[in-house]
């Protein structure tokens, strides 16, 4: 379980508060306007951020002053994070070990998760010879090796058109279906939030509201949620 026990976070002139509770196997869709918030609260989850005050817990172990490699997250960004110089093959490892000296269960490892995620066969090309979604789909890969629980998405796939997103969306939660795994997924697309089939938090006005189920809250939503929908 995560839980964000009355978190008070700042940058600069800008404040956030949460303060509540995620339990192991949920997915839960950040939204919210722009500048509202979402990244910087995963930030403070990964670890990128130290809070203001209050406190980070995952399965009731404190958090809050670990650095991002001691937590159980990783974080796949909207520019992926790709090495250009490295083949997909490398890139992936670099989750596994970043000096890439690899054994050869490791490799086969970084193999199988580029098979997992479609990519077999393409292990030795260069992340610029590949397509956006093909991109997306060794990042994923690279994440999956790192066999974390708790999995941060920030707009990932916002370069990819709809369908390609989707599909995306569709591997992620196939793939977190597997693992058991916590996703926590900043979007600007409420049918992003809708695909992953989970819960929904509203980021605004300085304060990350409570997760709940995705499908109350589209049907009946808070004024707050009206105003983001338009
Ligand atoms: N390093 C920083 N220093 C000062 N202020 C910052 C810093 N990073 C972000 N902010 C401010 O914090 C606020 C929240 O930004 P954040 O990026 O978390 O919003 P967001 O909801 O993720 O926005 P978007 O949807 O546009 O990505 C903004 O007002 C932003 O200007």
């Amino acid at each position: 379980m995560l839980q964000l026990d009355d978190l008070r976070l700042r940058q600069g002139d800008f404040r956030l508060t949460a303060n509540w509770t995620l339990a192991e196997g949920d997915r839960l869709a950040l939204i919210g306007p722009s500048g509202a918030g979402k990244s910087t609260l995963l930030a403070a989850i990964a670890g990128f951020l130290r809070p203001d005050s209050g406190a980070l817990r995952w399965n009731g172990a404190d958090l809050t002053a670990e650095p991002p490699a001691r937590r159980p997250v990783a974080m796949l960004f909207q520019d992926q994070n790709l090495f250009p110089h490295l083949s997909i093959l490398r890139n992936v490892g670099l989750g596994i070990r970043p000096d890439l000296r690899l054994n050869a269960a490791q490799r086969a490892q970084a193999l199988a998760a580029l098979e997992r995620v479609g990519l077999g066969g393409m292990a030795e090309r260069l992340p610029g010879s590949l397509s956006g979604g093909q991109q997306s789909r060794a990042a994923l890969a690279r994440v999956l090796v790192q066999d974390r629980p708790l999995l941060l998405l920030d707009e990932p796939f916002s370069a990819l058109g709809p369908a390609l997103r989707a599909e995306m969306l569709d591997l992620v939660t196939a793939l977190l279906d597997e693992t058991g795994g916590t996703l926590i997924m900043v979007s600007h697309a409420p049918e992003d939030a809708r695909r992953i089939g989970g819960l929904l938090s509203l980021v605004d006005e300085g304060h990350a509201a409570a997760p709940v189920p995705g499908g109350e809250a589209f049907a009946n939503p808070s004024p707050g949620l009206r105003r983001y929908l338009g």
